[in-house]
């Protein structure tokens, strides 16, 4: 069996798969840090998870119970965010490509520390189980230059100031569900909608524009990141709360919680206050915004396709999003789940096969 685990910012989702990529188990960590939950098949409980070491350890204790110890798996393959310049595609995890992923921590700092936790829990546990790592910028490496490049000094941007582009993974997947069913048409707008929420302009299978850029905060609004802000107002609040403290507003105060009072959006559309009205249409306002700027890039538009657990399950931001692009045509909407697990198996199996 292959575990393929995806670190978000505050939850660990797994899967087990087993040689032909058959989903045997899944299951998920979720609210880490703060009233954590633990999610096996139907089954949901409470769970003691103060952080993504705790959560990685109930993950490896449950599949042990299932029988399915650490020394028994043919492989691990980790979601990692953020792989800067360096990773085109999957890879085996070696100490090099374990001290990448460190030091892209400050680019993206909800995520990539949480990616070396397990990578560390399992090579404690089984030294010679293979393991595999797949990046969510990997997918925006066809973006051509012209997008990918911000207008600053070219000292800041040899230092790798530029747009990557995140949920790859996510954008990988869903391409190749529409690809199967004979519905990928040559324009395709992307919308993953979760808690870090973006959208993608991909143009014949191939990622050309993204809504993130140097990090995950950038483009829509999110649930704790605030999306697109003027570089001189972020200066503003690092002059009045620290480089860490705007940090630490950017990136988990701001967006859905800071404008509504709460960061899930199934929560804000329950809540029916003014302020949570606010945020909602915050969020569909920006994401038509950013849509029109994709579907520039990429010359019009022939399908929209939502993901994520917003583009998922709420159809009124869907239905606010897909009126506020009309002016594109009449365009045909899909809904598909995010199998950023399935991606990465697949991924992993293709890779460790070659080798
Ligand atoms: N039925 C629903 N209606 C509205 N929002 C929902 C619904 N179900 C899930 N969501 C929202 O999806 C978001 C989480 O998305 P998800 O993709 O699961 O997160 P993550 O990015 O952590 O993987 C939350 O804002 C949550 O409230
Ligand atoms: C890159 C990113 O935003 O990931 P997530 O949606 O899992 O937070
Ligand atoms: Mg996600």
């Amino acid at each position: 069996m292959m575990l393929v685990l995806n670190a978000g910012s505050s939850s660990l989702k797994f899967a087990l798969f087993d040689a032909d990529l058959n989903e045997a188990l899944a299951g998920a960590v979720s609210e880490i840090g703060g009233a954590a939950r633990f999610e096996l098949d139907d089954t949901e409980t409470s769970a003691d998870a103060p952080d993504h070491d705790a959560a990685t350890a109930l993950v490896l204790e449950a599949l042990r119970d299932r029988g399915h110890p650490a020394a028994t798996l043919t492989a691990a393959a980790h979601r990692v965010v953020h792989g800067g310049t360096a990773f085109t595609g999957t890879v085996r995890v070696t100490s090099d490509v374990i001290d990448a992923i460190e030091a892209h921590v400050p680019l993206a700092p909800l995520h990539n520390p949480h990616n070396l936790a397990p990578i560390r829990a399992l090579a404690a546990r089984a030294p010679d189980l293979a393991q595999v790592a797949g990046f969510d910028t990997a997918f925006h490496t066809t973006i051509p230059e012209v997008a990918q490049t911000y207008a600053i000094p070219a000292e800041d941007r040899e230092a790798g100031l530029r747009r990557y582009g995140f949920h790859g993974l996510s954008y990988a997947g869903l391409t190749e569900t529409l690809r199967a069913r004979g519905a990928l048409p040559a324009r395709l707008l992307a919308l993953h909608l979760g808690n870090g929420a973006s959208l993608c302009a991909i143009r014949d299978g191939r990622s050309v524009a993204t809504s993130m850029g140097y990090s995950p905060v950038a483009g829509l609004t999110m649930g704790t990141r605030s999306g697109d802000i003027d570089p001189m107002a972020v200066l503003d609040m690092a002059r009045r709360h620290g480089i860490d403290g705007a940090a630490e507003r950017l990136n988990r105060a701001s967006g859905l919680r800071a404008l509504g009072g709460a960061s899930d959006m199934r929560m804000l559309a329950q809540a029916g206050t003014a302020d949570a009205r606010f945020a909602r249409d915050h969020f569909a306002y920006w994401a038509i915004r950013h849509a029109g700027s994709a579907i520039a890039a990429m010359g019009g538009l022939d399908a929209l396709a939502f993901t994520g657990g917003i583009g998922e399950n709420d159809a009124e931001i869907r239905d606010r999003i897909a009126d506020g692009l009309s002016w594109a045509g009449d365009i045909p909407v899909h809904v598909i789940p995010a199998e950023e697990e399935r991606t990465l198996a697949r991924d992993a199996a293709a890779l460790l096969e070659a080798a």
